[in-house]
C-alpha cells in the first residue's frame, strides 16, 4: 500500500469472459470516488503496445516493457481499475486490491462461445478457470490481504461484488486518512 495514493489502485482479473469489464464499468458508476477504468487488451490495441499478433489464437502478444510505461503514471496516481486477464505483470507498489472474478466454466464456456472464439481458444480457457489459474497467479504474486475472488454468474453477483468492493474503497480511504494523520 502506498501513502503517497488518495485513491487504490484496483486490479480485476480472471479468465476472459468472467465479467472483469461489465463489473469495472458498474463500479466506475457506483464508487464514491473518480475511477479510470483501462481495460488493457483494448489500451493494448490503440497504442501498438504488442510485439505481434497470432491469428490462429486471434491474440497479441505484448509488449510489457511498454505497457508497463504506458500505465505507471495512472497506476501509481491511483484512482485506476487495471482490467485484464492476467496479473502478475503489476508491481506490487501499484496495486492496493486484486479482485479475481470466477465464473461456472460451462457458462463461461457460452459466453466465449458468445464472442466467437476459435474452439481451441474457448478450450483453453476453459481449463484455465477449471485450474484457478488466475487466482493462483495472484495469490502468489500480492499479498493474500488484497486478494479477493468473487463469483460472478449472473446480474445478483455482479450487484453484490460491485457494493462490496465501493464499500472496501471507502474503508482503504480511511485507513489511508487516518494513517497520513498519525504520521
Ligand atoms: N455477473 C454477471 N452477470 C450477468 N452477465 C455477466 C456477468 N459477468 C459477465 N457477464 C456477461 O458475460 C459476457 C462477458 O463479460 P465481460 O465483462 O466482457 O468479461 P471479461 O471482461 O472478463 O472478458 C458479457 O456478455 C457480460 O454481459
Amino acid at each position: 500500500m502506498s501513502p503517497k495514493r488518495t485513491t487504490p489502485t484496483i486490479v480485476m482479473t480472471g479468465t476472459p469472459g468472467v465479467g472483469k469489464s461489465t463489473h469495472a464499468q458498474l463500479l466506475v458508476q457506483e464508487a464514491s470516488v473518480p475511477l479510470k477504468h483501462i481495460n488493457i487488451g483494448d489500451l493494448v490495441k490503440e497504442k501498438n503496445l504488442y510485439e505481434s499478433y497470432d491469428e490462429d489464437w486471434q491474440s497479441y502478444e505484448v509488449d510489457e516493457d511498454k505497457l508497463l510505461d504506458e500505465l505507471e503514471p495512472d497506476a501509481s496516481a491511483g484512482g485506476v481499475i487495471l482490467d485484464w486477464h492476467t496479473c502478475e505483470i503489476f508491481p506490487q507498489r501499484w496495486v492496493d486490491l486484486v479482485v479475481v472474478l470466477r465464473c461456472d466454466h460451462t457458462r463461461l464456456w457460452e459466453r466465449l462461445e458468445a464472442r466467437n472464439y476459435p474452439l481451441k481458444k474457448i478450450q483453453e480457457n476453459n481449463e484455465a478457470e477449471i485450474m484457478e489459474v488466475v487466482l493462483d497467479e495472484a495469490r502468489s504474486s500480492y499479498a493474500k490481504e488484497i486478494v479477493i475472488e468473487l463469483q460472478s454468474e449472473g446480474t445478483q453477483d455482479l450487484e453484490s461484488n460491485v457494493a462490496r468492493i465501493v464499500e472496501w474503497i471507502k474503508a482503504w480511504q480511511e485507513d489511508q486518512a487516518q494513517a497520513s494523520d498519525e504520521s
